[in-house]
């Protein structure tokens, strides 16, 4: 697939929802992307394992200029195993600039039980072309196998979820992931959306279609508020960009 050129006016919109260069800060938890497309009954596929596009041409386009500005891009095992994702980046400023896998960002592949195979994805094929990174699969204890080229971040904890601070802290230090792009899925989002001290920016695209009640829901446990929003209005879907309001105690 190649990619349609980005409509002019979404760069000056995303802009202060990217991450900021690395010269210009002296933050060191790594910068945060929370995004994903949503139907308008909040559904982000078809239902649990079904790969559903969302996005139409305009918004796609979208996903891999903000992929472009990433170090990593970070998904939950039900998104790998469900959807087989490239992760790569198509985008490119110019010719100079277009080597697939420099511009690639590091898939991180949250999947403690070890259940996805990085060899025969479409991942590894990317790889293997030299248009995409390999991954980096976050794991509880020492993994049962060990591929080639895949980096394990082993998390040794008991709690049935991996804590994200620590997770996102090591990312930085043993990798030096200075930005991560979360692109879902429904758990993970759920999870974050409740998360202002790990979430620095909410990039939500909004496609014109219904998804229906068997599809996979976003919702968070409870009610969040949003500030610094703003939205784009495109052919098919809108883009809405925000942060989290941090929590009133
Ligand atoms: N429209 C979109 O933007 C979009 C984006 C991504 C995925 N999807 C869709 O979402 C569906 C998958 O969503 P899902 O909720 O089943 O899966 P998910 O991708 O959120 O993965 C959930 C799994 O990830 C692991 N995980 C996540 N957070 C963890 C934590 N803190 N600690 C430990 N393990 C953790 C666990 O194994 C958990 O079962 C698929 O149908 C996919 O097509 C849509
Ligand atoms: N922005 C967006 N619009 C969609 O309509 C859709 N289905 C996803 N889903 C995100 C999920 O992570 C997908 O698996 C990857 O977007 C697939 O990635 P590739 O194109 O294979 O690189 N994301």
């Amino acid at each position: 697939m190649s990619l349609d050129p980005i409509k002019p006016d979404l760069i000056p919109f995303l802009s202060s929802y990217l991450p900021p260069r690395q010269h210009d800060t002296k933050e060191t938890k790594p910068f945060v992307t929370l995004t994903y497309a949503q139907s308008i009954d909040a559904r982000i596929s078809l239902g649990p394992g079904i790969r559903t596009t969302i996005s139409d041409v305009e918004t796609k386009v979208m996903t891999h200029y903000l992929r472009y500005h990433h170090d990593a891009i970070l998904i939950g095992s039900g998104t790998v195993l469900a959807d087989d994702p490239g992760l790569n980046c198509k985008w490119h400023r110019d010719t100079r600039d277009s080597k697939m896998d420099e511009n690639s960002p590091r898939p991180v592949i949250l999947d403690p039980s070890q259940k996805w195979r990085f060899k025969g994805s479409k991942m590894y094929d990317l790889f293997k072309n030299g248009e995409g990174k390999p991954p980096i699969v976050v794991v509880r204890g020492k993994p049962r196998l060990e591929e080639e080229h895949v980096k394990y971040l082993i998390m040794e904890s008991t709690q049935e979820k991996i804590d994200w601070k620590i997770l996102i802290e090591r990312l930085s230090n043993e990798f030096g992931i200075k930005s991560i792009m979360v692109e879902g899925g429904a758990f993970v989002i759920n999870d974050l959306l409740l998360r202002d001290d790990i979430v620095d920016s909410l990039i939500v695209t909004i496609g014109s279609t219904y998804l229906g009640e068997n599809g996979v829901q976003v919702s968070p446990k409870s009610a969040i508020s949003l500030m610094d929003v703003d939205w784009w209005k495109g052919k098919k879907d809108s883009i809405m960009v925000a942060r989290l309001e941090p929590e009133k105690n």
